[in-house]
């Protein structure tokens, strides 16, 4: 199933008539520019191109008020001097004889993605909009926003579509006031927002827009508001509030449709932004997103108003929506200070409500106090003497690295005889395996090594691996006579080269053999119900799950909470999945772990599993293939209390080495 991408030109004929500085940046060449960058990348050809509509009076009224519409809907017939008058009652916002018709396009083309996407004519897609939404309440505009085109679209889809949960992910750099207001006493929409806040010193300037905000009565607990209190922010604060709060707790939310409102202000050199996040980080949080609701995603343009980077960050998410793999994010350092104290205070805020939260360290009330004194002003931070602060528009930053798929994306060894699955290539070579590496399996395989059928498939799995390091082939699959001789195969294989780096991720139990040396050159991960006696180094992190690889909750936590922050700041070339013999693992969360991890090394993902699993061959090699990972079961029970304990233990221990798994200030570090 494709990509939709729903424009119309029609939403570029109007523009700021008179003189407002607060509005001057809302101008039509940000949809230009976009939509000429898609189509200049080829990608605009690629997508399934998805016709806007106007939305009818109804579908408005969904959650607009009559006279607020009956009030817009003669701005089309004003002067110059009525238009203005009218804009006055609101803040940040100017109106156009036309904007009411580019208005109605908006919400209709958000309308026609979720319709497209619901019905399966596409697996996700997005909507290229102005006036944007997520500002405009039920009776007033704001912000550039006339209708609220996400909240009519998340209204839309529980009507028509019976829908019974949906998440909307609002990682626009501004809260969307507007969306939350119309479901903070709904529990079937859980809205997530961060945004610039600086202690209400920003825009919207909203008490309610503050970390304690979570929700009220039924809808208690589905309002996330994340205030970034300082600008700057970079990609491993985007990346740790997605591992340590959005991912856990949209997982346990377990939604049938993600809503994105996708504003582009939050990258670097947005004037409104001023944050310095790259704009291949939108490839990452689309990818992130994209394997929850069975993949169904509709992403809808909010704010964004640097020339630049807007296109820049469009065309990351497209590209990704249409399942190319993401670029290689590399120095991801520490969240910095104030994003910690955010999160932390996000995540005991929410602790009550969301399971996955529950071991999330309250904030002793006196540590916040203390630092915002602090910070307002107290003895205050020394700030940097010297070289003047550059403006957003001064800003530099690389182009987004190209994203070449390999002409093979998924290539499988079986075992003899065996067809693979549509849209897979066989690889099966009759070369020999090199002599040292016969020598160095004999040292540790004698036994086993008697059994001739138990190198048969060691030199296709060879050949498999050359071809994924000349990126003729994304990922694959070999099913081998034993998992953990293949895995010292590769290891040896991609070990020669000087700088190779192989996430090792082992599902099971069992030795995972001596190589899980502290060089450097592998970081394995084995998750197991064993409480393995091998000692945690930097580069071997055993997760110990006392009810094993079976338990849904305990393995997405340690899969979201730690492998996730490991691998990405390991940055691998190669991500090795090993299934390990019984390791039982339940289906759904293998073929989110195998979905999850093609963010890493450009999606070269090598999974090894042991002859006798062939019934796991066909999910995973459509997982591999690029069709999202089906929904886990709803609800996802609560982890278990030991299982927690142990994933903080090792979060404690780590963390020094990597920062990426910090989740509290350092006050209670
Ligand atoms: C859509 C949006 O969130 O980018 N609008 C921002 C309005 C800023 C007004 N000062
Ligand atoms: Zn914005």
């Amino acid at each position: 199933m494709g990509t939709a991408l729903v424009y119309d030109e029609e939403m570029t004929k109007y523009k700021l008539l008179w003189v407002d500085p607060a509005c001057k940046i809302e101008v039509p060449e940000r949809l230009t520019v976009s939509y000429e960058a898609l189509v200049k990348n080829g990608l605009c050809q690629r997508c399934v191109s998805i016709p806007a509509r106007e939305a009818t009076e109804a579908e408005i009224l969904l959650v607009h008020s009559e006279e607020y519409l009956e009030g817009v809907k003669k701005t089309p017939y004003m002067t110059l001097e009525d238009l203005k008058e009218f804009t006055l009652q609101y803040g940040d916002v100017y109106f156009h004889p036309n904007i009411y018709h580019c208005a109605k396009l908006a919400v209709g083309s958000a309308l026609q993605l979720c319709d497209s996407v619901m019905t399966g004519k596409v697996r996700n897609g997005m909507a290229l909009v102005r006036p944007p939404g997520h500002h405009s309440m039920r009776s007033a505009a704001s912000g550039f926003c006339v209708f609220n085109n996400v909240a009519i679209a998340a209204r839309y889809a529980k009507q028509k579509y019976g829908v019974k949960r949906v998440l909307i992910v609002d990682w626009d750099v501004h809260h969307g006031q507007g969306v939350q207001y119309c479901f903070e006493d709904d529990p079937s929409v859980l809205y997530f927002s961060w945004h610039r806040y600086e202690h209400q010193k920003f825009w919207p300037n909203l008490r309610e827009s503050d970390y304690d905000n979570v929700g009220k009565e039924d809808g208690a607990g589905f309002n996330i508001n994340v205030p970034w209190n300082k600008v700057g922010m970079k990609n491993s604060d985007y990346l740790s509030v997605f591992f340590h709060l959005l991912l856990p707790v949209a997982y346990e939310f377990c939604p049938e449709l993600v809503l994105v409102c996708a504003g582009f202000d939050s990258a670097i050199g947005d004037p409104e932004g001023e944050m310095c996040a790259s704009p291949d980080i939108f490839a990452h949080l689309t990818h992130l997103l994209m394997n929850l609701a069975g993949g169904k995603l509709c992403a809808v343009l909010e704010g964004g108003y640097n020339l630049t980077s807007l296109p820049q960050s469009v065309c990351q998410t497209v590209q990704t929506l249409l399942g190319d793999p993401p670029t290689r994010l590399s120095d991801l350092g520490a969240p910095c200070e104030s994003a910690l104290e955010s999160l932390q205070c996000v995540r005991s805020a929410h602790r009550q409500y969301w399971s996955c939260l529950r071991q999330a360290a309250g904030l002793p009330d006196s540590h916040v106090s203390a630092k915002r004194i602090r910070s307002a002003g107290g003895e205050g931070e020394r700030t940097e003497v010297g070289e003047e602060e550059k403006s957003a528009e001064e800003q530099a930053w690389p182009e987004p690295p190209q994203r070449v798929s390999p002409p093979v994306r998924c290539a499988l060894v079986l075992p003899g005889g065996e067809a693979p699955p549509d849209g897979c290539e066989q690889i099966s070579s009759r070369e020999e395996l090199h002599p040292l590496m016969l020598t160095k399996l004999r040292e540790h395989f004698q036994s086993e090594l008697d059994n001739c059928s138990a190198l048969a498939s060691l030199p296709s799995l060879m050949t498999l691996v050359e071809k994924m390091e000349k990126n003729e082939i994304r990922n694959g699959l070999a099913v081998v006579h034993s998992v953990t001789m293949a895995m010292m195969c590769v290891l040896q294989h991609v070990g020669d080269a000087p700088s190779s780096r192989t996430l090792v991720v082992c599902v099971g139990g069992g030795s995972v053999g001596s190589h899980a040396r502290e060089d450097g050159k592998t970081l394995t991960v084995q998750i197991s119900s064993e409480d393995t006696e091998k000692p945690t180094g930097k580069f071997y992190v055993p997760v110990h799950l006392k009810k094993g690889c079976g338990d849904a909750s305990g393995f997405m936590q340690a899969l979201l909470g730690l492998l996730l922050p490991l691998g990405y700041q390991y940055n691998p070339d190669l991500v090795l999945l090993v299934q390990m013999p019984n390791a039982g693992v339940c289906g759904g969360v293998w073929q989110q772990l195998v979905g999850v991890l093609q963010g890493f090394a450009q999606g070269h993902v090598l999974v090894l599993m042991q002859e006798g699993e062939q019934a796991r061959v066909g999910p995973t090699a459509s997982t591999l293939l690029g069709d999202p990972a089906p929904p886990l079961e709803h609800p996802l029970q609560a982890p278990l209390p030991e299982d927690v304990e142990a994933v903080e233990t090792l979060r404690s221990r780590l963390q020094s080495d990597w920062s990426l798994l910090q989740n509290t200030g350092e006050s209670t570090a």
